[in-house]
């Protein structure tokens, strides 16, 4: 497009739903669309930036992925997002389309009206909201048991109405979505993806598609394109927050909710081990999700490490670079009432004694 405003879709989808791995299928398959992207990273660490640089495309060349690395977009829109999109489009050579991968824990409706933002709305349009469900989780009813019983508690007293914060941030991903991305279908059968199909449904005013995918292998033309114009449409996609302000009851809306911490240990000796023991060590502290990379000695490679519940993956991504550090380092994530500094040192203990392979040798 040579002229006209440019296209942005913004990404936005649960902890670990999948979003990385389809953007990352996304710019595989561009077909010579320029693609800036802007990476909403919550924690310290810009793990997901990390590997979508590391993918190694052609297309998808370092300086075209931005990252906010200091929290939610939600609290940043105006001091951290608006001048990294404003740097973007100074740039000589334009972008066809943009794609911004919100933080998993990031509310998608302040960003979508940031885009409203004087110099902003004259040079950029919202293509889209994609969001990002993993619907072998929504299928196990993770985001769904205590539905009725929220909502009728909410409805008796205000003052508790972010018992369930995770819920209300998946209800508001949905309501916000152009188009809802029903992740990890390969986990679970066609009944109960339909299930899925239609609790996601039931949760939005209006008719949106839906799309079944497996790590998020898309047609790049389903995804780019749908030319909603999102930003003239968001205020009618109210997120929970914004109707409790509306209703006269402002809180304290308060992101520590959740909270996350880098672990640096030393080297993975041990990557079976490793993966053995992740599982319970995230259950036993109630870690909603970590990723980051390991230095594994004599392999040439980094290793990515990426654990949302039980399901753990590890995969060799790219060559260290002469001079990098190789570190190993992660990022927790987890509930801030769970996460004191007590329990955080005890994980980061627990961290490096599964990758040296002691907690292993504890055992036997
Ligand atoms: N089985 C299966 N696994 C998937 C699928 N899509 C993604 N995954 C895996 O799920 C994990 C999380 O995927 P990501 O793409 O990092 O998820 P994300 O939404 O970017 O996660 P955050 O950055 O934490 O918000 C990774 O281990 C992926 O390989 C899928 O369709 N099926």
């Amino acid at each position: 497009m040579a002229h006209g405003k440019i296209p942005a879709t913004v990404v936005t989808g649960f902890l670990g739903a999948g979003k990385t791995t389809m953007i990352r299928h996304m710019l595989q398959n561009a077909g010579g669309r320029k693609i800036a992207l802007i990476i909403n990273e919550f924690g310290d660490l810009g793990v997901d930036g990390g590997i979508l640089t590391g993918c190694g495309i052609e297309t998808c060349s370092e300086e075209d992925v931005v990252e906010l690395t200091n929290g939610c977009i939600c609290c940043t829109v105006a001091d951290d997002f608006i001048p990294t999109m404003t740097k973007l489009l100074a740039r000589p050579d334009r972008p066809d389309h943009i794609v911004i991968e919100t933080s998993g824990l990031a509310l998608p409706q302040p960003l979508v009206a940031a885009f409203n933002w004087p110099e902003v709305k004259t040079k950029v349009t919202v293509d889209g909201v994609v969001t990002v469900i993993d619907a072998a989780a929504v299928a196990e009813g993770r985001f769904a048991d205590d539905e009725e019983k929220v909502a009728a508690q909410r409805a008796a007293d205000e003052s508790i109405d972010h018992d369930n914060p995770l819920e209300e941030l998946f209800e508001d991903q949905l309501r916000a979505a152009d188009l809802v991305v029903l992740n990890k279908a390969d986990l679970i059968d066609a009944p109960a993806l339909e299930m899925v199909r239609s609790e996601v449904s039931s949760k939005i005013a209006r008719t949106v598609r839906t799309i079944a995918s497996e790590n998020g292998r898309l047609p790049v033309d389903v995804l780019l394109g749908l030319a909603s114009g999102t930003e003239d449409l968001i205020a009618e996609r109210k997120s929970h927050h914004e109707m409790e302000h509306e209703a006269g009851t402002p809180h304290d809306h308060d992101h520590d909710e959740f909270e996350s911490f880098v672990v640096q240990t030393g080297a993975l000796a041990d990557r079976e081990g490793f993966e053995d023991a992740l599982p319970e060590l995230l259950a036993r502290h109630d870690i909603l999700r970590l990723k980051g990379f390991a230095d594994v000695p004599g392999k040439p490679m980094r290793l990515v490490v990426q654990a949302v519940g039980k399901r753990i993956e590890t995969y060799f991504d790219r060559p260290w670079k002469p001079g990098e550090a190789r570190d190993t380092r992660f990022v927790v994530i987890g509930l801030h009432d769970g996460l004191d500094t007590e329990t955080k040192h005890q994980i980061e203990a627990e961290l490096s004694a599964a990758v040296s392979g002691a907690s292993r040798q504890a055992a036997e």
